[in-house]
């Protein structure tokens, strides 16, 4: 629909009334920022002036703190004021050069029409009493991205509204000025969202709140739901929809709810500072951001050495063929099924019942309590009582057993020389303490025996200290020798009702010599830590509300039943697509059905996108051909160039087109550049060659910053980001020949925005066929 020049001065003519209103509200804050200021400054600097500090009796004490507590309180508030107008001045700004970007008209039966221009945040002009601005996420906000004109209607918290609206405009406007107006039709206009995806990639993800699609609002608006479950292709939005969700709760809650009671689980460090722009961007803070694996580090890095999920990822793609290869892959995916976790609850019952394995505690060389004994004791217990809370009454035993056994320590040798050897600073500290404690008869320090028994009570308490820590950690439960067990003893395991893999005798030997050397697989660690907490009790985390899993397909049913028990409070958002599941464990797993289980179906809700908004339409027919079901994808129609399939004679040959590309690429004025490789090996390997020619970066698993420039970056580290143009380095059917790979290249090629092409050695992969 056109726009009339007529029309087009109106709309600037309003842009300029906001913006200059916005610049008054600015100035007027700048000033009440100022006076806040000041007087914190003020405040904090005849702090104790203003008190009235007197202990001298107990009502001249309770007044000193309440003249305190008043006076903090005074500060706290002007501190918060700061904080408040602080924010308000950075959405100033932005409001200042983009103060919105849509509008729509909205009439109600028997209320008029109402002209609602939506933003980043909202405007309320005192003068004139009216909103000259709504958020984004206001509820009106929601007709925008739900409806195009015709009847409509949205829900506020007091109930649905129904009306008509009457246009749906889209402005580009950029500082202050109106660079583009649509109104639209059907959907939010194929040509706002057209130009917005035909535009360079970044070094940082943007938000999307000017063109949010339909299906995406549901999940960022969605409220009802303990767990949204978001199947998405690639390309759908899911990492952009769940930032906007994320800021869109942090405004619909924010009277309860901040930012750091936010996690989002994300694949690698790299992904947290590609998205870590995006709500700062919206006017709020960013979320907790986190990985699986930093978890797993935490709760297990001081025990073993962890292997990452990326070194395991390497093992997978380079070692085929070595002994052991098939084994281990097999027990990857055995590892991660909910077999093995069924497996794990019988074990851990079967234990409850007896065979639970100790450590014996010892002592300056001795035994103290013997595994045994503490076997024993806990056989006592009554076994209707879960095996967490059994544990708890062992351990209160062990700390009087300890008692009685530092007791007897007292009277030895080794006490009287350390007592002799103790400097006069620790002599005074152990003098006070006895004081503090009354423990002498008279006010003096001449009881000797007294004396010499106290500090050597004292000694003995400190040497003990550890072992009581050892024991309130539950050190003395041996859950690595009963988690290796499982394997080093076949009849065990097949002793639940599970199937075992076919190899397991030598997967099992793998794990067990891998464990005897300190370290652990990364297969192994969730499951390990599962079966520690069914013995040991939960880690839970009361605080977080909301957690957000992205790649989820990544994700084994362990980790999320982890999850789900880490954080009881909380709703999930778990979004992924099945068909990047590329890590081993996925290739036989059930998608995303083990959710299902996790929480009751009516509290679960479950989404699919299947529009591709990243890639042209060219490059999305392309990949998903590669996918059986691809057919399911949708292109946006935004066109581009055909992906090319070049094949190379040999390596230099393959170097020499692949620079030749590059030269054209950047020349065309491509920011990003990715060559794509299959592994770290790979990436390696061509970072070598093309580094002698042009200035090219290599990404491992260790680069923390997304940077635009040219890149040379393994497959699965690409997951997740995108780049203006790809090239897959070599797409042969040697390198991607195998049916595990399939997830793999597609996920390589599916990075691409704007351009794709692959070269290859020999034959080309069979998923080109
Ligand atoms: N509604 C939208 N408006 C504008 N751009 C969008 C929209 N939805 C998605 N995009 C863009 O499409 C690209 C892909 O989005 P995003 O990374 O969120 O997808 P994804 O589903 O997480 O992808 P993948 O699974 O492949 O990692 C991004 O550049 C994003 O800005």
């Amino acid at each position: 629909m056109s726009i009339t020049e007529q029309e087009w001065q109106k709309e600037q003519e309003r842009v300029d009334r906001v913006t200059s209103e916005v610049k008054k509200r600015t100035e007027h804050l700048h000033e009440q920022v100022g006076i806040v200021k000041a007087d914190i400054v003020e405040i904090r600097k005849n702090f104790w002036d203003d008190v009235k500090v007197n202990f001298e009796n107990a009502i001249e004490a309770a007044e000193t703190v309440a003249s305190m507590r008043q006076q903090s309180e005074v500060l706290g508030e002007r501190e918060r004021q700061h904080r408040h107008a602080q924010k308000e001045l950075k959405n100033l700004l932005r409001l200042e050069q983009t103060p919105y970007f849509g509008r729509i008209d909205f009439s109600e039966p028997g209320e008029g029409m109402q002209e609602i221009y939506l933003g980043i945040a909202s405007f309320f002009d005192e003068q004139s009493e009216e909103f000259l601005v709504f958020d984004w996420r206001a509820p009106v906000s929601s007709l925008y991205y739900d409806y195009s004109p015709g009847p409509a209607k949205y829900e506020t918290p007091g109930g649905t509204v129904e009306g008509t609206m009457e246009l749906k405009r889209q402005f580009i406007i950029r500082d202050g000025v109106i660079k583009s107006l649509f109104d639209t039709g059907v959907t939010i206009g194929d040509e706002l969202l057209q130009e917005v995806l035909g535009r360079h990639s970044d070094a940082q993800m943007k938000s999307i709140v000017a063109t949010i699609q339909k299906e995406q609002n549901r999940i960022i608006r969605n409220e009802r739901n303990r767990l949204l479950v978001v199947q998405g292709a690639a390309g759908s939005g899911k990492t952009s929809a769940a930032l906007q969700r994320v800021a869109y709760l942090l405004y619909r809650y924010r009277e309860w709810l901040s930012a750091d009671q936010i996690v989002l689980f994300s694949p690698n460090d790299m992904f947290n500072s590609y998205i870590a722009t995006v709500l700062p961007e919206l006017g709020e803070e960013n979320m907790q951001q986190t990985t699986f694996q930093d978890y797993l580090v935490r709760r297990l890095g001081r025990v073993f050495d962890l292997e990452d999920p990326f070194q395991q990822m390497e093992y997978v793609l380079t070692r085929m063929g070595e002994q052991g290869y098939e084994a281990r892959v097999e027990g990857i995916q055995f590892k991660a099924s909910v077999g093995f976790m069924r497996l794990l609850e019988r074990y851990a019952e079967q234990l409850g019942q007896g065979g639970m394995v100790f450590k014996n505690l010892r002592f300056r060389g001795e035994q103290v309590v013997s595994s045994e004994q503490i076997a024993a004791k806990f056989a006592e217990y009554d076994p209707a009582i879960s095996i967490p809370n059994r544990m708890r009454f062992l351990t209160e035993w062990l700390l009087l057993e300890l008692e009685t056994a530092a007791e007897a320590e007292v009277e030895k040798d080794w006490v009287q020389e350390e007592i002799e050897l103790l400097d006069s600073e620790e002599y005074l500290k152990a003098y006070q303490h006895l004081r503090k404690k009354k423990r002498f008869r008279e006010n003096t320090f001449d009881d000797f025996d007294r004396e010499r028994k106290v500090l050597g009570e004292m000694v003995v308490r400190r040497k003990f200290k550890s072992l009581r820590t050892g024991v309130k950690r539950l050190k003395h439960l041996d859950v690595s020798a009963m988690y290796r067990q499982l394997f080093a003893d076949r009849e065990l395991a097949g002793s639940f009702g599970v199937e075992l893999p076919e190899h397991f005798a030598e997967m099992a030997g793998q794990t067990v010599e891998k464990m005897r050397e300190g370290e652990l697989f990364y297969e192994d660690a969730t499951p390990y830590l599962y079966l520690k907490e069914l013995l040991e009790g939960v880690e839970m985390n009361t605080k977080v509300r909301h957690v957000f899993v992205d790649e989820a397909q990544d994700y084994s049913p362990f980790q999320f039943a982890f999850l789900k028990r880490l954080f009881p409070h909380a709703k999930m958002t778990v979004l992924g697509d099945l068909n990047q599941a590329i890590y081993a464990h996925a290739q036989k797993a059930d998608g995303f059905g083990p959710l299902a289980d996790l929480y009751p179906a009516e509290e679960t809700e479950l989404i699919v996108l299947r529009q591709s908004y990243r890639s042209t339409r060219q490059i999305v027919d392309f990949t998903r051909k590669m996918m059986p079901g691809g057919e399911q994808i949708e292109p946006f129609n935004r066109e581009g160039e055909e992906p090319t399939v070049t094949q190379a004679e040999n390596e230099a040959d393959l170097t020499g087109n692949v620079l030749d590309r590059i030269h054209q690429l950047q020349a065309e004025g491509h920011q990003t550049v990715a060559v794509i490789c299959k592994t770290a090996e790979e990436s390696r390997a061509a970072h070598e060659r093309l580094k002698e020619h042009v200035e090219v970066k290599l990404i491992s698993k260790e680069t923390v910053h997304f940077e635009p420039g040219l890149v040379v970056i393994p497959a699965y580290l690409a997951k997740g980001v995108e780049f203006d143009a790809v090239i897959i380095y070599n797409a042969s059917q040697e390198q991607y020949g195998r049916e595990s790979e399939r997830r793999l290249f597609y996920t390589a090629c599916t990075r691409a925005m704007h351009e794709l092409h692959l070269y290859y050695i020999g034959a080309p992969s069979m998923f080109l066929a």
